[in-house]
């Protein structure tokens, strides 16, 4: 408990997964704490553009108008999917905390009730991800896999309107908006690096905001979600590569799994670690096991599979 009795401010996005992700990060550092927090709306189109940090583009662009209202100090703090942010580090600004993680498994909502087994030949598949649409056709080689674009409730509409037969989102957002029920299967595999995970951004040196997020800081999904990034900052692969990834605790043990993907599912490249988990809980220890990956993944072939400029090294 601290005696700060002015509310810290959380910037979010308005969508209904960014703000229902904000509130539940915001409720549970009051809950720690008792320091109210309360949630401030930041547009994130337009300021994209004229921002400090507009010339990054690509990547995270999405992430880049809250973190220049972080920069401005509009906020204290921004809770982002952790999938979703570049892996290079951003001068000014530390993540902070990383909360308990949700599931990092990828879902099927198919018509029907139907599993990814059952659809039909040819059956139409809607994702704009090239590691989902490798996975699946690893599994299915017959479907049609077409791009989809929307928020996560549009999507679901094109199943209901008979436009795809099935789509491919992860399970943490659609549990988190309520719509677990359009589940017809969990599919198997590694996933994107950090899914499923949240990540506290706070301006970096500001103490005290730090150590009041730290209460919601939790080391397994810290360490899963920074071991996963790391491989992909080693590869030098942004969200759009064919790479998977999944890092588990078991006791005192981590397991990291990676896969790197020919673009039509017809070749797999593999690493697999089991390591001791407190020896990749820093920055350096999660850095060296990327390393180790990556040297395995590329001895396999993987710059051949797929671009990956950290895989030709
Ligand atoms: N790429 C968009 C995105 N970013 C975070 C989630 C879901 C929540 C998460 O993975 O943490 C999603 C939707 C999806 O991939 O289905």
């Amino acid at each position: 408990m601290t005696g700060r009795t002015t509310p810290l401010r959380l910037g979010t996005r308005a969508s209904l997964l960014a703000t229902t992700q904000s509130q539940t990060v915001a409720d549970a550092i009051t809950a720690a704490t008792g320091v109210p927090v309360e949630l401030v709306k930041i547009t994130t189109d337009g300021d994209v553009l004229t921002g400090p940090l507009a010339q990054l583009g690509g990547t995270g662009v999405f992430a880049s108008a809250l973190r220049d209202a972080l920069l401005r100090g509009e906020c204290d703090l921004l809770v982002h999917s952790m999938k979703d942010l570049p892996t290079a580090p951003l001068p000014g600004i530390v993540i902070a905390a990383v909360p308990v993680r949700a599931p990092h498994r990828d879902a099927l909502c198919a018509r029907d009730g139907l599993a990814l087994a059952d659809l039909p030949a040819g059956a139409r598949v809607g994702t704009g991800s090239p590691r989902r649409v490798a996975q699946l056709l690893a599994r299915r080689p017959d479907l049609i896999v077409d791009g989809i674009r929307g928020n996560v409730e549009s999507r679901l509409a094109k199943v209901a309107g008979g436009e795809f037969d099935a789509i491919v989102l992860a399970e943490a957002g659609l549990r988190r908006i309520g719509r677990d029920a359009a589940i017809t299967e969990i599919l198997d595999g590694p996933t994107s690096a950090a899914q499923g995970a949240l990540a506290v951004e706070i301006r970096e040196g500001d103490a005290e905001v730090a150590a009041l997020v730290h209460a919601v800081d939790d080391v397994e999904a810290a360490t899963t979600a920074r071991v996963e990034r790391a491989v992909l900052r080693r590869l030098e692969a942004g969200c759009a590569a064919p790479v998977a990834l999944a890092a588990s605790r078991s006791g005192d043990r981590l397991t990291l799994e990676a896969e790197v993907y020919a673009l039509d599912g017809t070749r797999t490249v593999t690493a697999v670690r089991d390591v001791e988990f407190g020896g990749v809980t820093t920055a350096e220890g999660a850095a060296a096991l990327a390393a180790d990956v990556v040297d395995e993944l590329i001895a396999g072939g993987a710059a051949e599979l797929a671009d990956l400029p950290g895989a030709r090294r």
